[in-house]
């Protein structure tokens, strides 16, 4: 059996001594598969992505997710810093020392992967939402990301952009065999993903099948 692509054992994390946000906190993401992290508003999934993401470091535990890491914020504005869209993925390639062939390649083969090849000239103020979100993801798989982390990536995005955000996400993982964990609040996502994960006081209280979570939270709402 391949290593998981995401692996967390044990975590802990507090931002106020003695109020831990993650405590004994175990989860793993398979590689090559989409899952998603759902939980209450403040159980700690932002913070528990940032840890994933090297952003935070724990108190303690044992973190391991496979290099590169791509991450996708909930508001692209946070994230997108060039006045292009080819100069903001290729940006992304800065600290790779790659040459300019290689850069321009790496941004093409990003936005034909995003369905955004058409876009590489346009100014990022142009773009819609949804299209800025394709952009930022496109950044990551420039980067060739093994685990692409997304914050409620669709949280700003009306229903359609939302629905076809997570498609490509799930055609994204499949045809390129990464890793993809999801923050959502918004369960008709479960429908689009391999596995799920439950974060419930500061630790992982269920996961598996994304339909049985779905019911089990639909019930409980
Ligand atoms: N930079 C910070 N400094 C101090 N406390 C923080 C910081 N960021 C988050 N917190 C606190 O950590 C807790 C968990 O926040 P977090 O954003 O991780 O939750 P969440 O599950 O992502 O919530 P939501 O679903 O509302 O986005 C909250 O009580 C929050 O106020």
């Amino acid at each position: 059996m391949t290593s998981p692509a995401v692996s967390v054992q044990d975590l802990y994390f507090s931002w106020h001594q003695d109020k831990p946000i993650l405590k004994s906190c175990s989860l793993t993401v398979p590689q090559g598969e989409f899952w998603m992290l759902l939980g209450a508003n403040g159980s700690g999934k932002s913070t528990l992505l940032k840890l994933l993401a090297g952003l935070l470091v724990p108190q303690s535990g044992v973190i391991e997710v496979k290099p590169p890491v791509g991450f996708v914020f909930q508001n692209p504005d946070h994230q997108l810093v060039m006045p292009t869209v080819g100069a903001d993925v290729a940006f992304g390639l800065v600290e790779e020392n790659l040459s300019a062939i290689a850069v321009i390649a790496r941004v093409r083969e990003a936005l034909d992967a995003m369905n955004l090849l058409d876009f590489q000239r346009r100014p990022i103020y142009a773009l819609s939402g949804g299209q800025k979100q394709r952009i930022a993801i496109a950044g990551a798989i420039a980067r060739r990301c093994e685990v692409l982390i997304l914050d409620e990536p669709t949280a700003l995005l009306d229903p359609d952009a939302q629905i076809e955000l997570v498609v490509q996400v799930q055609n994204l993982v499949k045809s390129r065999g990464i890793a993809a964990l999801w923050v959502t609040h918004r369960l008709d996502e479960l429908d689009y993903c391999d596995g799920a994960l439950l974060l419930e006081n500061g630790c992982v209280v269920d996961r598996g099948e994304p339909l049985r979570l779905k019911q089990r939270l639909m019930r409980e709402d």
